[in-house]
């Protein structure tokens, strides 16, 4: 495996001076607004910066003894030479993508070399191209969601290369940021659906539900994705309503999540209450399997059970893994419900 040099974006590149007083993380977001803005910065940084390839939106990576995968990032020079190995040249260089900048002030990059032959460049690179599927649960925590933004980017890019009312193509600036174009001059850019994700509460018991597409015992928070017109509260009422026939009240946002899964969504993540005298649930076939209520000790010995996807013997409750906002969710309500009971 190629080394990769730690090579330091210099904020100096950008021209523009940055106020003294700001923050390191206020320097990075303008440093990168700066290169999304500039093409000529945006080309000079890419040639320092670290790149994550892609074969065909599977992100390369590299397994651990620890059975977990770790992201590849490379720089310029040594993409540059496999390039040219495998009969393609810089040129393909400049259709990567801005995806953020490491705390390090390391700019990174995305790009996807699809067309070339997966098994040569793997072993070029002593690495495997992973669906994201596969490999975005096993990822570090700090590594999965900035692979699954540069998939989502990478696949809009894939994707939006006319445009929809002239037919006629689409170019990306050099951040890949937007493209241009289509005949009138219209700007385009990267699009997400936002998606609610609700823990109903009684009070008692957490309400988790089943799609037929989840491992076998896996149950989750309620989601369903927003519809034009409608308040983030109205979506929640909603979907609950059509999944499980129940009205909520007391709505309450607590955090959000970008998820890549089947396709870019912004999950936010929100708990309410049902009156337990009105908890009967009556579940719509058509869109979960099942739902049904847990109490407090049955989900504390669902989130102590480790290795979700390996282990042979199923537990009877198997939650989201830490990486989905579910999780997140069903942790808070335990939490609160631990609380409450040392109060009482
Ligand atoms: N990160 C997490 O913890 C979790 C994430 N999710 C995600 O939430 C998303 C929504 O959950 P579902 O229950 O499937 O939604 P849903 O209850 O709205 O049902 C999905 C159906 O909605 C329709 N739909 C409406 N607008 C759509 C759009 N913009 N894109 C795609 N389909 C649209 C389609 O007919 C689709 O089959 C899923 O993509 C799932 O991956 C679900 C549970 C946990
Ligand atoms: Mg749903």
């Amino acid at each position: 495996m190629m080394m990769v040099h730690p090579v330091k974006f210099l904020l100096s590149a950008a021209k523009r001076p940055l106020t003294r007083c700001c923050s390191a993380f206020v320097s990075r977001i303008r440093s990168l607004n700066r290169l999304k803005e500039d093409d000529d910065v945006c080309a000079e940084a890419l040639q320092h910066a670290q790149i994550f390839l892609f074969h065909r939106l599977s992100p390369l990576l590299q397994s651990s003894e620890r059975g977990t995968f770790r992201a590849v990032p490379l720089m310029y020079s040594d993409i540059r030479a496999i390039l040219e190995r495998l009969g393609s040249d810089e040129a393909k260089l400049k259709e990567s993508v801005l995806i953020g900048c490491s705390e390090q002030n390391q700019v990174q990059f995305c790009l996807d070399v699809g067309e070339l032959d997966q098994v040569a460049l793997e072993e070029a690179l002593d690495g495997t191209f992973v669906d994201l599927k596969k490999g975005f649960f096993v990822l570090r925590r700090s590594e999965a969601p900035l692979l699954a933004k540069a998939q989502a980017l990478l696949r809009w890019h894939l994707t939006t290369g006319f445009c929809s009312a002239t037919g006629r193509p689409t170019c990306p600036n050099q951040a890949g940021s937007q493209r241009v174009g289509g005949g009138g001059g219209t700007i385009y850019y990267p699009q997400m659906s936002p998606v609610v994700i609700v823990l109903v509460s009684d009070g008692k018991r957490c309400l988790l539900g089943r799609q037929p597409s989840f491992p076998p015992g896996m149950y989750s928070a309620l989601a369903g994705f927003c519809e034009l017109g409608e308040s983030l509260e109205e979506t929640v009422s909603r979907e609950v309503a059509e999944e499980v026939g129940l009205e909520v009240h007391n709505i309450s946002y607590s955090s959000s999540q970008h998820w890549p899964f089947p396709r870019s969504s912004l999950m936010l993540g929100c708990h309410a209450l049902v009156s337990p005298a009105h908890s009967q649930v009556n579940v719509d076939h058509t869109e979960l399997e099942d739902a049904r209520w847990f109490t407090f000790h049955e989900i504390t010995s669902a989130l102590q059970v480790k290795g979700l996807w390996s282990r042979g013997h199923a537990p009877p409750l198997w939650l989201p893994p830490k990486h989905a906002i579910a999780n997140r969710l069903i942790t808070e309500w335990a939490e609160l419900q631990r609380c409450s009971q040392k109060a009482d």
